[in-house]
């Protein structure tokens, strides 16, 4: 099977290098065309993932219609606020039939939609041909082939078993899930998460901060997604507690490292510049804050995250507040019908 991956940054670059790796002919489209030679003749993508050698199967090229003539899996990768952009042109290049996947973690800002609702609005009938890859997979260590966990989620089962194969080998293990919002909310939500850790590491917190941002951030996400339609075993998996701990404990993310520097006295531009790649989170925190509007969902720590992000609130301050909000249970009242809601297509 051809595959086509639009978005030549890391995670394009990382999971393109998987296909390719695995015996499929595989194109990398990169909007700039020195990336696209870089990746083609020498066989690496120093701007995203450097000292990192790509397959040499691996093909790239800066020409939409060369990447996605004959492709039977086209692989969206761009970063969310780029979605907009390119959604259409890359729609109307999708051959007949293929299958359609993606990796973005972020909501369309100007839609506040989920990627694959994007897609849908522009490919016709694409909701049994569509499938998203989420998990936790930073790019660095899926390129140097360490041992990787990952899901595909669609509403189809045949899709989201084709993608797995095309993706399964020893480091990568793929499993399918037919929770198709959980798994586009966990990998999106989880940013904000990323991020708040990453300030309470900049202020100098310990451990215990850590983990109370984790747990009760968790049960954010879980409110929301659930209200949203996802099933909460899906936060419970891969792409939520999975995507959450990865992101929350490693040197390679870039959300976590943002929200330190903001920690550490950083303004959230100069942090973004010193990162220098797509920090998802931020426009993910815009975006929530309404939805959490929209749903009547009580999302404390993303409200404050975005005080600090968006309205120069002291992050010693937001903790203050949030430590001292009135009482509360752990847990709460959940209907059995939010744990898995019946699966309605022929998963
Ligand atoms: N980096 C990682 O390890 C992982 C990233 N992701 C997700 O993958 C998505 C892409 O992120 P990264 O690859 O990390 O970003 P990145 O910052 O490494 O690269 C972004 C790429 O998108 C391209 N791009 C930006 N705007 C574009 C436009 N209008 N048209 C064409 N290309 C455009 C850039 O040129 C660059 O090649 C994000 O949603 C991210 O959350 C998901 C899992 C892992
Ligand atoms: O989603 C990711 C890893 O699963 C990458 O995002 P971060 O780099 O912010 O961790």
């Amino acid at each position: 099977m051809k595959v086509a991956v639009f978005g030549a940054g890391s995670w394009g670059t990382g999971l393109a290098s998987v296909f390719a790796a695995n015996g499929h002919e595989t194109v990398l489209w990169a909007r700039n065309p020195k990336i696209a030679a870089e990746i083609r003749h020498v066989h690496t993508n120093q701007r995203y993932l450097p000292g990192a050698s790509l397959p040499a199967a691996l093909d790239s090229t800066d020409s939409m219609d060369a990447a996605a003539a004959g492709a039977g899996l086209v692989v969206v990768c761009v970063p969310s606020s780029s979605i907009g952009a390119v959604i259409h042109d890359i729609a109307l290049r999708v051959p007949r039939g293929a299958l359609i996947a993606h990796a973005v973690k972020g909501f369309d800002r100007a839609t506040r939609q989920r990627v694959s609702e994007v897609i849908a609005r522009e490919v016709p009938d694409a909701e049994s041909r569509l499938c998203v890859i989420a998990g936790p997979s930073h790019a660095e260590e899926v390129v140097a082939q360490m041992p990787t966990t990952i899901v595909c989620a669609a509403y189809c089962r045949q899709t989201a078993e084709a993608v797995q194969d095309a993706l399964m080998n020893q480091y990568m293990r793929v499993y399918t899930n037919p929770d198709v919002v959980g798994a586009e909310l966990g990998g999106t939500l989880k940013n904000i998460i990323a991020l708040a850790v990453g300030v309470a590491d900049g202020l100098g917190f310990g451990d215990n901060a850590k983990a109370a941002l984790i747990t009760r951030g968790l049960t954010e996400i879980s409110r929301l997604g659930v209200r949203m339609g996802a099933s909460l075993l899906t936060f419970a998996g891969l792409s939520g507690i999975g995507d959450v701990f990865v992101t929350c404990t490693s040197r390679h993310s870039r959300n976590f490292r943002t929200g330190r520097l903001i920690g550490q006295g950083k303004r959230l531009e100069e942090a973004l510049a010193e990162v220098g790649m797509a920090v998802e989170g931020v426009p993910t925190t815009q975006t929530t804050v309404e939805l959490a509007r929209e749903y009547n969902v009580e999302m404390p720590i993303t409200e404050k995250l975005a005080g600090i992000l968006f309205e120069h609130m002291d992050p010693a301050k937001a903790v203050r507040e949030l430590m001292s909000r009135a009482r509360n249970h752990e847990i709460e009242e959940i209907a059995v019908s939010d744990i898995a809601p019946a699966w309605k297509i022929d998963f």
